[in-house]
């Protein structure tokens, strides 16, 4: 797949979107070189936990919070980081983030389509994971064609993870999806054994994979399979939030485990691929959305729009994908999938 990340070199947690090209861009980078390369596994109230060192025998997590030098800068999950400070990693220290590297990808999200906010929710993940369960709760496509544009536009490759499939079969959303050729895969929590939850994994091996799910459809069940040491707790009440049961509070990176047979140290056994979990979500806005960088994810399709007319939205009746699919040039249930999955930028009742 095509890398698109767009620059995502200032980006607030909170920035208003629009207004990113008239801030100076200042490249005076502290001279810290003594720092430590880290990456960003959790976020919590502002301390971030970092894994320093990994694969080796001082790999270990270390707590770390924002230096001031970095001003409005976010740093999310999934950010590479410069440390400086106590870099031991044992209890009551904290180290300081002087510098966040330059980031691959970032999957944005406005928390609803009303909302002028953007957030960047994971940085540098390569694929999406968009789990949806057959049935309990009913499978809802406009939402994972909410969430296919946003991998899109984040330039992340999607994949697409059914559960819940001994209450329903698969197929009829199969159908749905492949004009897109989006990878599949499809599981049921009384087989999620050792076995089927490598196969699983085979689609998430050497990459960071972002897996977001409405609530209840069995994300954690599947995540506590993918990653058996881990087990993110479910069922506690946050004494803070007083949020309830099996509610995910924020994204979290974890290491999957290496692939059965693996020779330790090897690189194999070294990046055995990440999942980062997320909070599960009723809605998922897109009003940042850009479909000039949704179309790139279609290289049949974004040969014919040098015809359209300037800023088209691919759905009127000036647009030169039309003509482009009627001359044969691409399949035209391509084109349909394309305007179905624009089309969701428009906010609807019940997204
Ligand atoms: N029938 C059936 N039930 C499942 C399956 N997988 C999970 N469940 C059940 O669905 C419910 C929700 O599962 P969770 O794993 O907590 O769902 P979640 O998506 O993490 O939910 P949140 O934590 O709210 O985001 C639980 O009661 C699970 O036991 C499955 O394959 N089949
Ligand atoms: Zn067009």
């Amino acid at each position: 797949m095509r890398r698109y990340g767009k620059d995502a070199d200032e980006d607030d947690i909170r920035a208003r979107p629009g207004r990113r090209s008239s801030r100076p861009r200042t490249r005076t980078r502290p001279k810290h070189e003594d720092a430590a390369e880290g990456t960003v596994l959790t976020v919590d109230r502002g301390r971030l936990t970092c894994l320093v060192d990994p694969g080796t025998r001082q790999e270990r997590e270390i707590l770390a919070m924002k230096a001031r030098e970095l001003g409005r800068k976010g740093v999310v999950v999934g950010d590479r980081v410069a440390l400086v400070g106590d870099l031991s990693g044992e209890p009551d220290t904290l180290a300081r983030i002087v510098r966040v590297e330059d980031r691959t990808s970032v999957l944005r999200r406005t928390a609803d389509d009303d909302d002028p906010y953007e957030r960047v929710v994971v940085a540098n993940a390569d694929q999406l994971a968009i789990v949806t369960a057959l049935a309990d709760p009913e499978p809802r496509p406009r939402l994972i064609d909410r969430c296919l544009v946003a991998a899109y536009d984040a330039g992340m490759e999607p994949l697409l993870i059914l559960t819940k499939s001994d209450l329903a079969s698969a197929d009829p959303l199969l159908e749905i999806y492949a004009p897109l050729g989006i990878r599949h895969v499809v599981t049921r929590r009384d087989d999620l054994g050792e076995e089927e939850a490598e196969t699983v994994r085979q689609q998430l091996r050497d990459r960071a994979t972002v897996f977001v799910g409405h609530s209840g459809v069995g994300k954690t069940t599947l995540v506590n399979a993918l990653v058996p040491l881990h087990q993110r707790a479910t069922g506690r009440v946050n004494a803070v939030t007083g949020r309830g049961r099996h509610t995910t509070v924020s994204a979290l990176a974890l290491r999957l485990p290496p692939p059965p047979g693996a020779k330790p140290g090897s690189k194999r056994a070294l990046s055995p691929g990440w999942v980062i979990d997320t909070p599960g979500f009723r809605s998922f806005g897109l009003s940042h959305i850009d479909p000039s960088r949704v179309i790139l994810a279609f290289p049949d399709l974004e040969p014919g729009t040098v015809d359209c007319p300037r800023a088209c939205s691919h759905d009127e009746p000036d647009c030169a994908l039309d003509a482009w699919v009627e001359s044969g040039k691409a399949d035209p249930a391509r084109l349909y999938s394309l305007r179905r999955l624009l089309a969701t930028r428009e906010a609807r009742e019940g997204d």
